[in-house]
């Protein structure tokens, strides 16, 4: 030993398993008619653990939906967790625990669900829509994203046109839709002709929001 103060190692950090940057950093992006956006960039750290897990160990379903005259695949697989399940990894339920403490004094309710999809490549999506089933349809809500694996962007535009925003969404970043934001705008995941790994998004809701 030198005497130098003990620094940890790479290996130490990793079988320290994942972790959670402060909230305090997270900026918050005031849209208009009473919408907010925060962001925080690398909320998670060690995530590549966080990732295997969803990939390997959570029982994706593939669904259909009903469209015009016929049915079609959803373009990405789908795991919705109830507010008593447990939580495919650990860190998500601390990840939910810092997110209630941080947002207690917003109005809203406590997220409690965890709706989870896949988008295995750059042809999986989501098409333009607002989380609007439930209570999310007359009040304002929030609903919390975290993201890992392959960077894909999540567009936002308000309903009846104007200029929107991207957030590009990395491993293990944030971010927060509040306000009236699921009922005067939009959001998105285009697809991508680019070459992209997996991305998994796990969506946090209060109760009655989808
Ligand atoms: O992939 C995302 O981060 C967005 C998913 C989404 O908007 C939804 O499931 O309602
Ligand atoms: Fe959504």
């Amino acid at each position: 030993m030198t005497g130098a103060a003990y620094q940890p190692s790479m290996l130490d950090l990793a079988e320290a398993g994942p972790a959670l940057t402060s909230l305090a950093a997270l900026r918050r992006h005031a849209l208009d008619r009473g919408a907010w956006v925060d962001h925080l960039p690398g909320w998670v750290q060690g995530s590549d653990d966080v990732l295997e897990t969803l990939l390997y160990r959570v029982d994706w379903r593939a669904e259909r939906r009903r469209m015009y005259d016929g049915e079609v695949d959803v373009p990405r697989l789908l795991r919705w967790y109830a507010a008593r399940e447990r939580l495919p990894h650990e860190l998500l339920t601390r990840a939910r625990e810092e997110l209630n403490r941080h947002y207690a004094p917003e109005p809203g309710e406590r997220f409690v669900t965890a709706g989870m999809c896949l988008y295995r490549d750059g042809r999986d999506s989501v098409a333009w829509h607002g989380d609007t089933h439930g209570r999310s349809a007359r009040v304002d809500t929030m609903v919390a994203i975290v993201s890992f694996g392959a960077p894909r962007p999540l567009l936002l535009r308000p309903r009846g046109g104007g200029p929107g925003l991207r957030f590009p969404l990395g491993h293990g970043d944030l971010v927060v839709m509040g306000g009236s934001c699921q009922r005067t705008w939009e959001h998105c995941v285009p697809k991508t002709t680019r070459a992209v790994g997996p991305r998994v998004s796990v969506q946090f809701r209060p109760a009655g929001v989808a």
